[in-house]
């Protein structure tokens, strides 16, 4: 089932007629809610192949395909989209803008201080858009940073910080809304590099002739090579509805059918995980 672009703006609107969270929620029952209701709304950022809307206007991508089926066995039916630049997703969502974020954000210490996660669905490693050939020779943070090249990234990305831990002053960084826009930023010569996910440099370069993704590499965080996971956000009072989603979760990755679903959107097998929420929120 796919939830159109229209949709998207209907779930925004939708406010007015159906009864949906609201700030005074304690969030306890958020589950019940949703279930009463028949439908959850995604925050997701137009990013594939992580979540977005399809040229047909059809809600996709690997985290709300993965939600449509853990709803739909949790009691919610339907999944409506609304889409906001990756930076927005928390705010937005402790702002009741929707229910969970799904768009595969990593989870890491300073955002599990904000939100809750669900364990991760994937493990991933980093890469760099650059001009075809590389002709900066940039394969790593460190490069940007020995090299003076100029670093773009996107809106409340991970890659901000690793930059920043590898010696890139912050206020340096040229911050784009998504990754079209960092591509765009390197074709024209205003950065010379743009970080993201390796499967979202990979899949956004297929549109480019003058730009190509480097080798995935592992950041280094705290001095050591890291591997991020990515999973589902929610309101911190939800834990109810994270350790549901989370039930639905194992089964999906014990019998196999997390991976038949995430495949299709270019996740290799190396790219499941067994990390845990705890561990990648510092323990
Ligand atoms: C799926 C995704 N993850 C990274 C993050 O969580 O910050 C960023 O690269 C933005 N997109």
């Amino acid at each position: 089932m796919g939830a159109s672009a229209l949709g998207a703006v209907g779930a925004l609107g939708a406010a007015g007629c159906t009864r949906v969270a609201t700030a005074s929620d304690n969030g306890g029952d958020l589950l019940d809610r949703l279930k009463a209701q028949g439908v959850v709304r995604l925050g997701i950022a137009g990013e594939i192949p992580f979540g977005y809307i399809d040229k047909n206007g059809e809600l996709t991508g690997e985290a709300p395909e993965l939600a449509k089926t853990v709803f739909k066995r949790l009691g919610v039916d339907r999944v409506q989209p609304v889409p906001t630049e990756f930076g927005s997703l928390i705010p937005g969502l402790n702002s009741q803008q929707f229910d969970v974020v799904s768009a595969g954000m990593y989870i890491n210490p300073e955002r599990c201080q904000q939100v809750i996660f669900a364990d991760p669905d994937y493990q991933m490693l980093d890469a760099f858009i650059v001009r075809k050939g590389n002709p900066k020779g940039l394969h790593d943070y460190k490069d940007i940073v020995a090299k003076k090249a100029k670093f773009a990234t996107g809106t409340g990305y991970a890659e901000i910080e690793y930059a920043v831990e590898a010696g890139y002053k912050e206020s340096d960084i040229l911050i784009v809304p998504d990754q079209v826009a960092g591509l765009n930023a390197v074709e024209a010569g205003r950065a010379d590099v743009f970080a993201g996910t390796a499967l979202t440099t990979r899949e956004v370069v297929k549109k480019s002739r003058k730009a190509e993704s480097t080798k995935p590499f592992a950041p280094l965080v705290k001095g050591k090579p890291h591997v991020d996971g990515g999973g589902f956000a929610f309101r911190s009072a939800e834990t109810k509805l994270r350790d549901a989603f989370n039930v639905e979760l194992q089964k999906m990755k014990d019998s196999g059918e997390l991976f038949r679903i995430l495949r299709p959107f270019g996740f290799t097998k190396a790219e499941m995980t067994d990390m845990t929420a705890k561990e990648l929120c510092g323990g």
